[in-house]
């Protein structure tokens, strides 16, 4: 069944024996992104928007079709079996759990991103967003910098900050542990998870790259570990005090909502904690970074955020609140323009447990990648500008399909960060944007076209030129 699958497919992209379209991924991250988009285009130009990937004797159905998209997500929730190799890094948390651990675990997560949290996350975002454009400021006028090296250690320190109440000081040690953990990992565990013959554990364990990625858990696994117990001995003085807290971490949601004392144990705290640190912080990094690569190339989209920011904060230099962001509409079209064309989760993937029917029938064994990149570049859904970056789409009309634009995934299994991830996206960028003015690294041609963005894939999809910017002080 799988095979007749596989040929109903009918990938227009070449295949070879044992190996199927493995060969894409071979080489650096850069020639694995590049793998799926050459796939997902083979998907777009298909009429029903599927394709086929065969990883190595793994079938997966690849979909660039919304209306597909919408179907699987809302009735398959397993993951496919290749991320829980991701396991190894992350440990069991409800990202990738299955979904009788997914499931009660969901529940507990939404209310920790409620908006009352979220609201007392703002101050965060603000005082960290302080930090970053007095850092990036000092390097105005000084020449192309990485924009990506600035939000990551922002990103880094505001969600330790929400998640554990701690000062993890990224902003002022670019180099922290925890940050190259997370980094590191992620591109080791990117390389396993494109290339198959790393998927057996005998032969990953005796690789020399093993006892490191498990040195790099283990790091991340004790840290928390401790934040935990520091934590708890706050809580008891703070108890002892008789005081009221007047704001929430996800911890302590995460403790006081699984049922206090009898709730969570240890290691399921840690292990929610782990994914809320790994999927929040990458994340809006590449988000923001990203944005701010486009407003450097798109000096007149830039001038109308700028004016919008005029028209919300004047000339006051005060600190933005929740209620402001609302009025940034226009801002808000622009990080929907930048996700849709660049999604920092470009692919999303689940597993086949029972037959489902997408005009063919999807046979159980195989598997689903929802390629979120090809989606929200085609043409049916986003017209013949669908590669153009166009922030007035977004406030022109919704989008043609409730599932056309997904950066957060859809259904049930969702980005349950999505607020917190627009929330501190927004601050940010608009603080940055108040003071300074984002140009190009290099001049465009005389065309007035920039060079192509070369893009990797280490699990997130990022610039492979580290999100090169320069900055200029606004008079
Ligand atoms: C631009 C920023 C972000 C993007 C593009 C993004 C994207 C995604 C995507 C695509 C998924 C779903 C994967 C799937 O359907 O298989 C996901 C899940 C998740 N995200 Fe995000 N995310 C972002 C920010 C955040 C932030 C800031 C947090 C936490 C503070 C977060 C926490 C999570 C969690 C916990 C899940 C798992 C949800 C579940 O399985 O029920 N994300 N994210």
């Amino acid at each position: 069944d799988i095979y007749k699958l596989g040929a109903q497919l009918n990938s227009g992209v070449r295949t070879f024996p044992f190996i199927g379209h493995s060969y894409l991924f071979f080489g650096d991250n850069h020639a694995r992104m590049n793998g799926f988009q050459t796939l997902g285009r083979d998907a777009i130009s298909k009429e029903n928007g599927l394709t086929s990937m065969w990883h190595g004797n793994h079938l997966f159905t690849m979909i660039a079709d919304a209306e597909a998209a919408e179907f699987v997500l809302k009735t398959c929730l397993e993951k496919d079996d290749i991320m829980k190799l991701s396991t190894l890094f992350v440990g069991n948390g409800s990202i990738f759990a299955p979904v009788s651990i997914w499931r009660p675990r969901r529940k507990i997560l939404v209310p920790c991103f409620g908006t009352r949290n979220l609201k007392t996350f703002m101050s965060i975002f603000v005082k960290q967003s302080a930090i970053l454009v007095n850092r990036i400021g000092k390097m105005a006028g000084t020449g192309p910098l990485s924009a990506w090296k600035y939000y990551t250690a922002y990103t880094m320190d505001a969600i330790a900050e929400s998640t554990l109440g701690y000062q993890m000081g990224a902003q002022n040690d670019t180099r922290h542990p925890f940050l190259k953990a997370v980094e590191d990992g992620l591109a080791r565990n990117a390389e396993r998870v494109c290339q198959p013959w790393l998927h057996s554990d005998l032969v990953y364990t005796n690789l020399p790259i093993y006892p490191k990625l498990v040195a790099y858990k283990d790091f991340m696994w004790d840290f928390l570990i401790k934040a935990k117990r520091e934590e708890i001995k706050e809580n008891d003085e703070i108890q002892k005090a008789n005081e009221e807290r007047t704001s929430s971490t996800f911890m302590e949601s995460l403790i006081t909502i699984s049922g206090g004392d009898g709730g969570y144990t240890d290691v399921e705290i840690i292990e929610e904690l782990m994914v809320i640190m790994v999927a929040g912080n990458d994340t809006s990094a590449v988000g923001s970074s990203f944005v701010s690569l486009m407003l450097s190339r798109y000096p007149d989209v830039q001038e109308k955020v700028y004016e919008e920011l005029q028209e919300v904060f004047g000339d006051s230099d005060r600190a933005a609140t929740f209620e402001d962001l609302p009025r940034l509409k226009y801002l808000d079209a622009v990080i929907r323009e930048t996700l849709r064309l660049y999604p920092p989760v470009p692919v999303i993937t689940r597993k086949i447990v029972e037959e489902v029917t997408l005009r063919i029938k999807i046979v159980p064994g195989s598997g689903i990648i929802v390629n979120i990149w090809a989606l929200h570049r085609n043409p049916r859904y986003w017209g013949c500008d669908a590669e153009q970056f166009r922030p007035e789409r977004f406030l022109d009309a919704p989008p043609t399909h409730p599932a056309a634009f997904m950066p957060f995934s859809h259904g049930p299994r969702n980005c349950v960060g999505y607020q917190y991830a627009m929330t501190s996206m927004k601050t940010v960028v608009s603080s940055l944007l108040r003071r300074y003015k984002l140009l190009p690294a290099t001049a465009p041609n005389e065309k007035g076209t920039h060079r192509p963005i070369r893009l990797k894939f280490d699990l997130m999809m990022k610039d492979d030129d580290d999100f090169q910017i320069q900055i200029e002080a606004r008079s």
